[in-house]
């Protein structure tokens, strides 16, 4: 099951994005560069609009660099005229509602795992159990996705997205919208996981307080076109509690990161500005 989880080390160089929308050029992504450890667990904010997302995807392998390149454990995985190949090694986790409504938890998850013939039935079941459990789901294998809350689907898709055993998990703003309580449980359950697997965590929000609360550094992007503008190394003591949130270190670090952003979300908007006179 492990045959990924120990590796999962990230290298963007210089990575550029340009769009071309209707005969415009929108330069999503340039010069950005960043080292992602085997492990680490590393949220990504930055201002509505700055290539958060478009770097998750070219990491995922859904889109080309324009220029620059992404290194995953010493293979380049997408350098402009690249052919990509997504594939289990970097699972994304969305928002929206990604299980089959048709199959019960437990044909959700030990599906690809069997169809890949890396795990026997037995292996995968047993392996999904172990997750459920750790993620308080351990009697729902039999329920349908219709008859769990939006927690709970979640929950289950990142247990399924580590039965692959990728070498990087990538979530795009997967807690978006849910109730404080939701969102707080899931975040145990995203910590529990990671603490249990190991592997490699690449997390999109726009919630900097759930961003230090998860992440071992938190990386703030500038206004488009996006790169790193700062790495915030938390240094606060894992297993997180909630008790954490309100610490001198973590609203201190929390103030770091709002003025980071803060300063971009200013910078984009005189920019636009500067587009529309
Ligand atoms: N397929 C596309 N074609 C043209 N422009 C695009 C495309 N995808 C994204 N963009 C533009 O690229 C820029 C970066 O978009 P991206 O979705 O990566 O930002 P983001 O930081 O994830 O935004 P948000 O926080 O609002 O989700 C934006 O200006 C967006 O409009």
């Amino acid at each position: 099951m492990t045959q990924h989880a120990s590796s999962g080390t990230v290298s963007i160089r210089n990575a550029g994005k340009t769009y071309v929308s209707r005969g415009r050029q929108v330069v999503a992504l340039d010069d950005c560069s960043i080292d992602i450890q085997a492990g680490e667990f590393c949220a990504i904010v930055g201002p509505s609009g700055c290539g958060k997302s478009t770097l998750l995807n070219a990491i995922a392998g859904f889109d080309s660099l324009s220029a620059g390149e992404i290194v995953l454990d010493e293979r380049v995985i997408n350098a402009p005229g690249l052919r990509l190949r997504p594939g289990p090694d970097r699972i994304v986790v969305f928002q929206h509602d990604a299980l089959f409504p048709w199959a019960t938890v437990r044909e959700n998850l030990i599906r690809a795992p069997m169809l890949q013939g890396r795990l026997s039935e037995a292996e995968a079941l047993a392996r999904a159990r172990e997750l459920l459990a750790r993620v308080g789901l351990a009697d729902v294998e039999g329920l349908y996705p219709g008859a769990m809350s939006s927690g709970m689907c979640r929950r289950v898709e990142m247990v399924r997205a580590l039965l692959n055993a990728p070498r990087i998990l990538l979530l795009d703003e997967p807690f978006r919208g849910m109730d404080a309580l939701t969102k707080s449980a899931t975040h145990d359950a995203l910590l529990e996981l990671h603490a249990s697997t190991g592997g490699t965590v690449l997390f999109i929000t726009h919630d900097l307080e759930e961003a230090i609360y998860l992440a071992d550094r938190v990386l703030v992007m500038t206004s488009r076109p996006g790169r790193i503008k700062r790495a915030i190394e938390v240094d606060l003591p894992r297993p997180r509690h909630r008790r954490m949130l309100t610490s001198g270190r973590f609203l201190a670090l929390h103030h770091i990161a709002v003025e980071a952003v803060r300063e971009e979300a200013v910078r984009a908007f005189v920019s636009g500005e500067r587009e529309l006179a």
